[in-house]
Protein backbone atom coordinates (compact mmCIF):
# COMPACT_ATOMS: atom_id res chain seq x y z
CA UNK A 1 0.00 0.00 0.00
CA UNK A 2 1.02 3.49 -0.78
CA UNK A 3 0.88 5.66 2.03
CA UNK A 4 1.09 9.35 1.59
CA UNK A 5 2.85 12.09 3.29
CA UNK A 6 0.82 13.70 6.30
CA UNK A 7 2.26 16.79 6.92
CA UNK A 8 2.14 18.21 10.36
CA UNK A 9 -0.13 16.36 11.98
CA UNK A 10 0.67 14.13 15.36
CA UNK A 11 -2.38 11.79 16.05
CA UNK A 12 -3.35 11.17 12.33
CA UNK A 13 -1.88 7.56 10.79
CA UNK A 14 -2.68 4.88 8.33
CA UNK A 15 -3.55 1.82 10.81
CA UNK A 16 -4.75 -1.42 8.45
CA UNK A 17 -4.98 0.88 5.17
CA UNK A 18 -7.47 3.23 6.96
CA UNK A 19 -6.79 6.78 8.08
CA UNK A 20 -7.21 7.65 11.67
CA UNK A 21 -7.12 10.30 14.07
CA UNK A 22 -6.05 9.49 17.61
CA UNK A 23 -8.05 5.98 18.15
CA UNK A 24 -10.78 6.15 15.52
CA UNK A 25 -10.97 5.55 11.60
CA UNK A 26 -12.26 8.36 9.97
CA UNK A 27 -14.30 6.37 7.42
CA UNK A 28 -16.23 5.84 9.88
CA UNK A 29 -16.80 9.13 11.44
CA UNK A 30 -17.91 10.23 7.45
CA UNK A 31 -20.05 7.56 7.51
CA UNK A 32 -21.98 8.24 10.95
CA UNK A 33 -22.18 12.40 11.02
CA UNK A 34 -21.87 12.50 7.21
CA UNK A 35 -19.69 14.86 4.83
CA UNK A 36 -18.33 17.41 4.89
CA UNK A 37 -16.89 16.86 8.36
CA UNK A 38 -14.46 18.80 10.37
CA UNK A 39 -12.59 16.58 13.01
CA UNK A 40 -10.44 17.55 15.63
CA UNK A 41 -7.73 15.90 17.67
CA UNK A 42 -7.82 17.07 21.02
CA UNK A 43 -4.53 15.50 22.06
CA UNK A 44 -2.80 17.44 18.95
CA UNK A 45 -4.37 20.90 20.08
CA UNK A 46 -3.58 19.98 23.64
CA UNK A 47 0.23 18.60 22.49
CA UNK A 48 0.50 22.33 20.95
CA UNK A 49 -0.29 23.74 24.02
CA UNK A 50 2.45 21.95 26.17
CA UNK A 51 4.50 22.85 23.65
CA UNK A 52 4.20 27.20 24.93
CA UNK A 53 3.62 25.69 28.48
CA UNK A 54 7.33 24.07 28.44
CA UNK A 55 8.97 26.91 26.58
CA UNK A 56 7.17 29.40 29.59
CA UNK A 57 7.91 27.05 32.87
CA UNK A 58 8.72 28.93 35.63
CA UNK A 59 7.74 32.31 33.84
CA UNK A 60 4.62 34.81 34.31
CA UNK A 61 3.14 34.47 30.89
CA UNK A 62 -0.92 34.15 30.00
CA UNK A 63 -1.46 32.13 26.78
CA UNK A 64 -4.43 34.32 25.33
CA UNK A 65 -5.68 31.58 22.55
CA UNK A 66 -6.75 34.18 18.97
CA UNK A 67 -10.06 32.21 18.44
CA UNK A 68 -10.84 33.75 15.25
CA UNK A 69 -8.55 30.69 14.00
CA UNK A 70 -11.10 27.83 15.31
CA UNK A 71 -14.01 29.32 17.74
CA UNK A 72 -16.08 26.45 18.15
CA UNK A 73 -17.25 26.50 21.88
CA UNK A 74 -15.77 22.64 22.74
CA UNK A 75 -11.93 23.72 21.37
CA UNK A 76 -12.52 26.99 24.06
CA UNK A 77 -13.89 25.37 26.46
CA UNK A 78 -10.30 22.75 25.74
CA UNK A 79 -8.43 25.51 26.23
CA UNK A 80 -10.04 27.67 29.37
CA UNK A 81 -9.73 24.14 31.25
CA UNK A 82 -5.82 24.75 30.72
CA UNK A 83 -5.44 27.82 31.70
CA UNK A 84 -5.68 30.04 28.52
CA UNK A 85 -7.38 33.39 27.97
CA UNK A 86 -8.58 34.59 25.24
CA UNK A 87 -7.65 37.15 22.14
CA UNK A 88 -11.15 38.73 21.02
CA UNK A 89 -11.70 40.58 17.51
CA UNK A 90 -15.83 41.42 18.52
CA UNK A 91 -18.18 41.04 20.95
CA UNK A 92 -19.35 37.86 19.59
CA UNK A 93 -16.45 36.64 20.53
CA UNK A 94 -16.69 37.73 23.84
CA UNK A 95 -19.78 35.76 23.71
CA UNK A 96 -18.84 32.54 22.81
CA UNK A 97 -15.64 33.22 25.69
CA UNK A 98 -18.60 33.20 28.15
CA UNK A 99 -20.53 30.47 26.57
CA UNK A 100 -17.41 28.58 26.59
CA UNK A 101 -16.95 29.02 30.73
CA UNK A 102 -14.08 31.24 29.52
CA UNK A 103 -13.03 33.80 32.33
CA UNK A 104 -13.40 37.36 30.92
CA UNK A 105 -10.52 38.63 33.26
CA UNK A 106 -7.93 36.62 31.19
CA UNK A 107 -9.57 38.22 27.47
CA UNK A 108 -7.69 40.61 25.84
CA UNK A 109 -9.48 42.82 22.73
CA UNK A 110 -7.69 43.54 19.43
CA UNK A 111 -9.00 44.95 16.41
CA UNK A 112 -9.35 48.00 14.61
CA UNK A 113 -12.68 48.93 14.52
CA UNK A 114 -14.36 48.53 18.59
CA UNK A 115 -17.83 49.82 18.70
CA UNK A 116 -18.67 52.07 21.48
CA UNK A 117 -21.19 49.16 22.01
CA UNK A 118 -18.87 46.44 22.09
CA UNK A 119 -16.43 48.85 24.52
CA UNK A 120 -19.59 48.58 26.44
CA UNK A 121 -19.95 45.00 26.87
CA UNK A 122 -16.60 44.38 27.55
CA UNK A 123 -15.75 46.79 30.18
CA UNK A 124 -19.34 45.24 31.82
CA UNK A 125 -17.53 41.87 31.93
CA UNK A 126 -13.88 42.80 33.46
CA UNK A 127 -11.78 41.72 30.61
CA UNK A 128 -8.16 41.98 30.80
CA UNK A 129 -6.77 44.44 28.63
CA UNK A 130 -7.80 46.57 25.68
CA UNK A 131 -5.26 46.41 22.74
CA UNK A 132 -6.18 49.84 20.96
CA UNK A 133 -5.17 50.16 17.72
CA UNK A 134 -5.33 53.94 16.34
CA UNK A 135 -5.45 57.67 18.51
CA UNK A 136 -9.17 57.61 17.59
CA UNK A 137 -9.65 54.76 19.46
CA UNK A 138 -8.01 56.05 22.38
CA UNK A 139 -10.48 59.12 22.79
CA UNK A 140 -13.84 57.05 22.24
CA UNK A 141 -12.86 54.23 24.95
CA UNK A 142 -11.96 56.64 27.71
CA UNK A 143 -15.02 58.29 26.87
CA UNK A 144 -17.02 54.99 27.15
CA UNK A 145 -14.97 54.22 30.33
CA UNK A 146 -15.55 57.30 32.11
CA UNK A 147 -19.18 57.13 31.43
CA UNK A 148 -19.56 54.01 32.81
CA UNK A 149 -17.11 55.39 36.14
CA UNK A 150 -14.43 53.03 34.94
CA UNK A 151 -10.80 53.22 33.77
CA UNK A 152 -10.20 50.69 30.59
CA UNK A 153 -7.35 48.88 31.15
CA UNK A 154 -5.29 49.09 28.03
CA UNK A 155 -2.39 48.37 25.45
CA UNK A 156 -1.15 50.10 22.51
CA UNK A 157 -0.73 47.91 19.45
CA UNK A 158 2.53 48.84 17.94
CA UNK A 159 3.16 48.55 14.42
CA UNK A 160 7.08 47.40 14.37
CA UNK A 161 7.32 47.76 10.92
CA UNK A 162 8.91 44.08 10.68
CA UNK A 163 8.28 42.14 7.96
CA UNK A 164 7.33 38.87 8.27
CA UNK A 165 8.18 37.35 5.62
CA UNK A 166 4.68 35.29 4.78
CA UNK A 167 1.64 36.15 2.54
CA UNK A 168 0.93 39.53 1.73
CA UNK A 169 -3.06 39.22 2.96
CA UNK A 170 -1.68 37.90 6.47
CA UNK A 171 1.37 40.01 7.05
CA UNK A 172 0.03 42.79 9.57
CA UNK A 173 3.28 44.71 11.00
CA UNK A 174 4.42 46.56 8.47
CA UNK A 175 3.86 50.02 7.38
CA UNK A 176 1.06 49.93 4.92
CA UNK A 177 -1.03 47.52 7.28
CA UNK A 178 -4.14 48.80 8.76
CA UNK A 179 -2.91 47.28 12.07
CA UNK A 180 -1.83 49.31 15.37
CA UNK A 181 -0.01 52.16 15.41
CA UNK A 182 3.65 52.95 13.85
CA UNK A 183 6.19 52.90 16.11
CA UNK A 184 7.84 56.44 15.25
CA UNK A 185 4.52 57.81 16.86
CA UNK A 186 4.11 55.02 20.11
CA UNK A 187 5.67 57.27 22.80
CA UNK A 188 3.61 60.26 21.94
CA UNK A 189 0.30 58.17 21.75
CA UNK A 190 1.18 56.66 25.02
CA UNK A 191 1.10 60.19 26.23
CA UNK A 192 -1.47 61.46 25.11
CA UNK A 193 -3.26 57.80 26.57
CA UNK A 194 -1.70 58.22 30.14
CA UNK A 195 -3.45 62.02 30.61
CA UNK A 196 -6.88 60.44 29.28
CA UNK A 197 -9.23 60.21 32.51
CA UNK A 198 -10.69 56.52 31.48
CA UNK A 199 -8.08 54.90 30.63
CA UNK A 200 -5.45 53.16 32.73
CA UNK A 201 -2.34 51.77 30.68
CA UNK A 202 -1.37 48.72 31.40
CA UNK A 203 1.06 47.38 28.68
CA UNK A 204 2.19 47.04 25.45
CA UNK A 205 1.03 44.85 22.00
CA UNK A 206 2.19 43.85 18.79
CA UNK A 207 1.22 41.10 16.17
CA UNK A 208 3.42 41.06 12.81
CA UNK A 209 1.60 38.47 11.08
CA UNK A 210 0.12 34.69 10.48
CA UNK A 211 1.58 32.03 9.38
CA UNK A 212 5.63 32.80 10.20
CA UNK A 213 7.97 30.11 9.38
CA UNK A 214 10.98 32.11 10.41
CA UNK A 215 12.52 33.49 13.67
CA UNK A 216 14.11 36.37 12.33
CA UNK A 217 10.86 38.40 12.10
CA UNK A 218 10.10 37.74 16.09
CA UNK A 219 14.04 38.48 17.32
CA UNK A 220 13.71 41.62 15.11
CA UNK A 221 9.96 42.52 16.71
CA UNK A 222 11.51 41.53 20.23
CA UNK A 223 14.69 44.21 19.64
CA UNK A 224 12.22 46.94 18.74
CA UNK A 225 9.53 46.32 21.33
CA UNK A 226 11.87 46.32 24.33
CA UNK A 227 13.09 49.63 22.74
CA UNK A 228 9.71 50.93 22.75
CA UNK A 229 9.30 49.87 26.73
CA UNK A 230 12.26 51.58 27.43
CA UNK A 231 11.22 54.84 25.87
CA UNK A 232 7.98 54.98 27.11
CA UNK A 233 9.02 54.13 30.63
CA UNK A 234 11.78 56.81 30.18
CA UNK A 235 8.96 59.18 29.42
CA UNK A 236 7.15 57.51 33.06
CA UNK A 237 4.53 55.53 31.89
CA UNK A 238 4.90 52.03 33.01
CA UNK A 239 4.65 48.64 30.86
CA UNK A 240 3.22 46.05 33.31
CA UNK A 241 2.93 43.31 30.46
CA UNK A 242 4.40 42.76 27.10
CA UNK A 243 1.90 41.44 24.62
CA UNK A 244 3.84 39.46 21.68
CA UNK A 245 0.62 38.63 19.61
CA UNK A 246 0.67 35.41 17.60
CA UNK A 247 1.13 34.26 14.46
CA UNK A 248 3.55 31.04 14.10
CA UNK A 249 3.38 29.21 11.39
CA UNK A 250 2.31 25.49 10.92
CA UNK A 251 3.13 22.84 8.60
CA UNK A 252 1.14 22.65 5.08
CA UNK A 253 3.29 21.25 2.49
CA UNK A 254 6.89 20.61 4.25
CA UNK A 255 6.88 23.83 5.64
CA UNK A 256 9.42 23.78 9.09
CA UNK A 257 8.45 27.07 11.41
CA UNK A 258 10.38 26.69 15.08
CA UNK A 259 8.99 24.78 17.55
CA UNK A 260 6.85 27.48 20.55
CA UNK A 261 9.04 26.35 22.92
CA UNK A 262 12.57 26.47 20.85
CA UNK A 263 11.53 30.01 19.44
CA UNK A 264 10.51 31.23 22.95
CA UNK A 265 14.19 30.19 24.44
CA UNK A 266 15.18 32.46 22.32
CA UNK A 267 12.81 35.63 22.78
CA UNK A 268 13.24 34.83 26.66
CA UNK A 269 16.77 35.12 26.26
CA UNK A 270 16.63 37.94 25.13
CA UNK A 271 13.88 39.59 27.38
CA UNK A 272 16.61 38.66 30.15
CA UNK A 273 19.56 39.70 27.99
CA UNK A 274 17.64 43.24 28.18
CA UNK A 275 16.63 43.23 31.53
CA UNK A 276 12.88 42.91 31.05
CA UNK A 277 12.95 38.80 31.81
CA UNK A 278 10.72 39.18 35.16
CA UNK A 279 8.17 41.10 32.64
CA UNK A 280 4.75 39.80 32.52
CA UNK A 281 4.23 38.72 29.23
CA UNK A 282 1.18 37.61 26.85
CA UNK A 283 0.75 36.09 23.69
CA UNK A 284 -2.16 35.48 21.35
CA UNK A 285 -1.32 32.07 19.26
CA UNK A 286 -4.45 31.12 16.68
CA UNK A 287 -3.17 28.67 13.96
CA UNK A 288 -0.01 26.63 15.83
CA UNK A 289 -2.31 25.57 18.81
CA UNK A 290 -5.32 24.17 16.09
CA UNK A 291 -4.19 24.63 12.61
CA UNK A 292 -2.97 20.84 12.64
CA UNK A 293 -5.43 19.14 14.84
CA UNK A 294 -8.15 19.22 12.13
CA UNK A 295 -8.92 17.71 8.74
CA UNK A 296 -12.32 18.01 6.72
CA UNK A 297 -13.49 15.15 5.31
CA UNK A 298 -14.80 15.14 1.93
CA UNK A 299 -16.59 12.55 -0.40
CA UNK A 300 -15.62 12.18 -3.82
CA UNK A 301 -19.22 13.08 -5.86
CA UNK A 302 -17.40 13.18 -9.72
CA UNK A 303 -14.86 12.27 -11.92
CA UNK A 304 -14.95 14.35 -15.24
CA UNK A 305 -11.88 13.94 -16.97
CA UNK A 306 -11.09 17.13 -19.52
CA UNK A 307 -8.47 17.87 -22.32
CA UNK A 308 -6.66 20.67 -20.21
CA UNK A 309 -7.89 19.31 -16.74
CA UNK A 310 -9.23 16.60 -15.05
CA UNK A 311 -11.62 18.02 -12.10
CA UNK A 312 -12.44 15.57 -8.74
CA UNK A 313 -15.35 17.29 -7.40
CA UNK A 314 -15.98 16.57 -4.08
CA UNK A 315 -18.90 18.04 -1.60
CA UNK A 316 -16.89 20.27 0.24
CA UNK A 317 -16.54 23.24 -1.17
CA UNK A 318 -14.91 27.00 -0.75
CA UNK A 319 -18.17 28.13 1.65
CA UNK A 320 -16.90 25.35 3.95
CA UNK A 321 -12.88 25.52 3.81
CA UNK A 322 -11.99 29.01 1.57
CA UNK A 323 -8.34 29.11 2.61
CA UNK A 324 -7.37 28.06 -1.34
CA UNK A 325 -9.64 30.13 -2.77
CA UNK A 326 -8.99 33.49 -0.97
CA UNK A 327 -5.08 32.73 -0.34
CA UNK A 328 -4.19 30.14 -3.08
CA UNK A 329 -3.63 28.03 0.30
CA UNK A 330 -2.32 24.74 -0.18
CA UNK A 331 -3.72 22.04 2.32
CA UNK A 332 -2.75 18.35 1.64
CA UNK A 333 -5.70 15.79 0.19
CA UNK A 334 -5.34 12.31 0.91
CA UNK A 335 -7.22 9.39 1.00
CA UNK A 336 -9.19 7.70 4.04
CA UNK A 337 -8.25 4.32 2.90
CA UNK A 338 -4.54 4.03 1.58
CA UNK A 339 -4.70 2.73 -2.09
CA UNK A 340 -2.51 -0.25 -3.47
CA UNK A 341 0.71 0.71 -5.28
CA UNK A 342 -0.69 -0.47 -8.41
CA UNK A 343 -3.93 1.39 -8.47
CA UNK A 344 -4.39 3.88 -11.13
CA UNK A 345 -3.78 7.51 -10.11
CA UNK A 346 -4.47 10.89 -12.14
CA UNK A 347 -4.02 14.50 -11.91
CA UNK A 348 -6.67 16.22 -10.56
CA UNK A 349 -7.89 19.47 -9.72
CA UNK A 350 -10.04 19.13 -6.45
CA UNK A 351 -13.16 21.31 -6.42
CA UNK A 352 -16.82 21.84 -4.78
CA UNK A 353 -20.18 22.04 -6.30
CA UNK A 354 -19.81 26.31 -5.91
CA UNK A 355 -20.89 27.87 -9.10
CA UNK A 356 -16.79 30.30 -8.67
CA UNK A 357 -14.19 28.81 -11.01
CA UNK A 358 -12.20 30.03 -7.74
CA UNK A 359 -13.65 27.23 -5.60
CA UNK A 360 -11.02 24.55 -5.52
CA UNK A 361 -9.85 22.94 -2.39
CA UNK A 362 -6.09 21.71 -4.02
CA UNK A 363 -4.88 22.12 -7.52
CA UNK A 364 -3.03 18.75 -9.57
CA UNK A 365 -3.31 16.81 -6.96
CA UNK A 366 -2.11 13.05 -7.56
CA UNK A 367 -4.99 10.78 -6.86
CA UNK A 368 -6.38 6.93 -7.26
CA UNK A 369 -9.96 8.01 -6.74
CA UNK A 370 -13.28 7.06 -7.75
CA UNK A 371 -16.77 8.34 -7.07
CA UNK A 372 -18.39 7.69 -3.61
CA UNK A 373 -14.49 7.44 -2.05
CA UNK A 374 -13.52 9.38 0.53
CA UNK A 375 -10.63 12.32 1.20
CA UNK A 376 -9.13 14.11 4.28
CA UNK A 377 -7.96 17.66 3.75
CA UNK A 378 -4.85 17.98 6.28
CA UNK A 379 -4.12 20.97 7.79
CA UNK A 380 -8.00 22.33 8.15
CA UNK A 381 -8.18 22.87 12.37
CA UNK A 382 -7.62 26.87 11.84
CA UNK A 383 -9.13 29.23 9.88
CA UNK A 384 -11.51 26.71 7.84
CA UNK A 385 -14.82 26.06 10.01
CA UNK A 386 -14.40 30.24 11.07
CA UNK A 387 -14.25 31.54 7.99
CA UNK A 388 -16.84 29.48 6.45
CA UNK A 389 -19.93 30.75 5.02
CA UNK A 390 -23.36 29.25 3.21
CA UNK A 391 -23.04 30.54 -0.19
CA UNK A 392 -25.04 28.80 -2.68
CA UNK A 393 -27.30 28.02 0.44
CA UNK A 394 -24.91 25.51 1.71
CA UNK A 395 -25.63 24.25 5.59
CA UNK A 396 -21.98 24.58 7.27
CA UNK A 397 -20.85 20.98 8.34
CA UNK A 398 -21.01 19.15 11.10
CA UNK A 399 -17.97 19.07 13.81
CA UNK A 400 -16.54 15.76 15.72
CA UNK A 401 -13.83 16.43 18.53
CA UNK A 402 -11.78 13.03 18.81
CA UNK A 403 -10.37 12.23 22.22
CA UNK A 404 -8.99 9.21 21.99
CA UNK A 405 -11.86 6.80 20.93
CA UNK A 406 -14.58 8.66 21.79
CA UNK A 407 -15.95 10.77 19.43
CA UNK A 408 -18.06 13.75 20.93
CA UNK A 409 -19.87 16.15 18.32
CA UNK A 410 -19.59 19.53 19.01
CA UNK A 411 -21.26 20.99 16.14
CA UNK A 412 -24.71 19.61 14.31
CA UNK A 413 -24.63 19.99 10.43
CA UNK A 414 -26.54 23.51 9.77
CA UNK A 415 -30.03 22.98 8.38
CA UNK A 416 -31.10 24.80 4.85
CA UNK A 417 -34.20 26.12 7.55
CA UNK A 418 -31.01 27.93 10.25
CA UNK A 419 -29.40 29.55 7.35
CA UNK A 420 -32.86 31.45 6.43
CA UNK A 421 -34.49 31.42 9.91
CA UNK A 422 -33.50 35.55 9.99
CA UNK A 423 -35.05 36.55 6.77
CA UNK A 424 -38.44 38.03 6.12
CA UNK A 425 -40.97 37.91 3.17
CA UNK A 426 -42.36 40.89 2.07
CA UNK A 427 -46.10 41.31 3.25
CA UNK A 428 -48.03 41.12 -0.48
CA UNK A 429 -51.26 43.39 -0.55
CA UNK A 430 -54.52 42.10 -2.29
CA UNK A 431 -53.93 41.44 -5.86
C1 LIG B 1 -4.33 40.50 16.81
C2 LIG B 1 -4.09 39.08 16.47
N1 LIG B 1 -3.59 38.27 17.40
C3 LIG B 1 -3.38 36.97 17.15
C4 LIG B 1 -3.64 36.42 15.92
C5 LIG B 1 -3.37 34.98 15.74
O1 LIG B 1 -2.55 34.70 14.70
P1 LIG B 1 -2.13 33.22 14.36
O2 LIG B 1 -3.35 32.45 14.11
O3 LIG B 1 -1.33 33.40 13.13
O4 LIG B 1 -1.34 32.72 15.51
C6 LIG B 1 -4.13 37.24 14.90
C7 LIG B 1 -4.33 36.73 13.54
O5 LIG B 1 -3.37 36.80 12.74
C8 LIG B 1 -4.38 38.61 15.18
O6 LIG B 1 -4.88 39.40 14.27
N1 LIG C 1 -7.23 33.83 7.81
C1 LIG C 1 -5.80 33.74 7.62
C2 LIG C 1 -5.08 34.18 8.85
C3 LIG C 1 -5.50 35.53 9.26
C4 LIG C 1 -5.02 35.87 10.58
C5 LIG C 1 -5.91 36.91 11.17
N2 LIG C 1 -5.18 38.02 11.75
C6 LIG C 1 -5.39 32.38 7.16
O1 LIG C 1 -6.18 31.55 6.95
O2 LIG C 1 -4.25 32.10 6.96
Amino acid sequence: MTHPVLPGHPHLHYHDQALQLEGLRLADLAREFGTPLYVYSQAAMLDALGAYQRGFAGRKVQICYAMKANSSLAVLQLFARHGCGFDIVSAGELQRVIAAGGDPAKVIFSGVGKTRAEMRQALEVGIGCFNVESEAELDVLSEVAQSMGLRAPISIRVNPNVDAKTHPYISTGLKGNKFGIAHERTVATYQRAAALPGLRVVGIDCHIGSQITEESPYLDAMDRMLDLVQAIEAAGIAIHHIDFGGGLGIDYNGDTPPRADALWAKLLAKLDARGYGDRQLMIEPGRSLVGNAGVCLTEVLYLKPGEQKNFCIVDAAMNDLPRPAMYQAYHAIVPLQATAPTAVSHVYDVVGPICESGDWIGRDRNLAVAAGDMLAVLSAGAYCSSMGSTYNTRPRPAEVLVDGAQAHLIRTRESVNDIFRSEKLVPQGNP
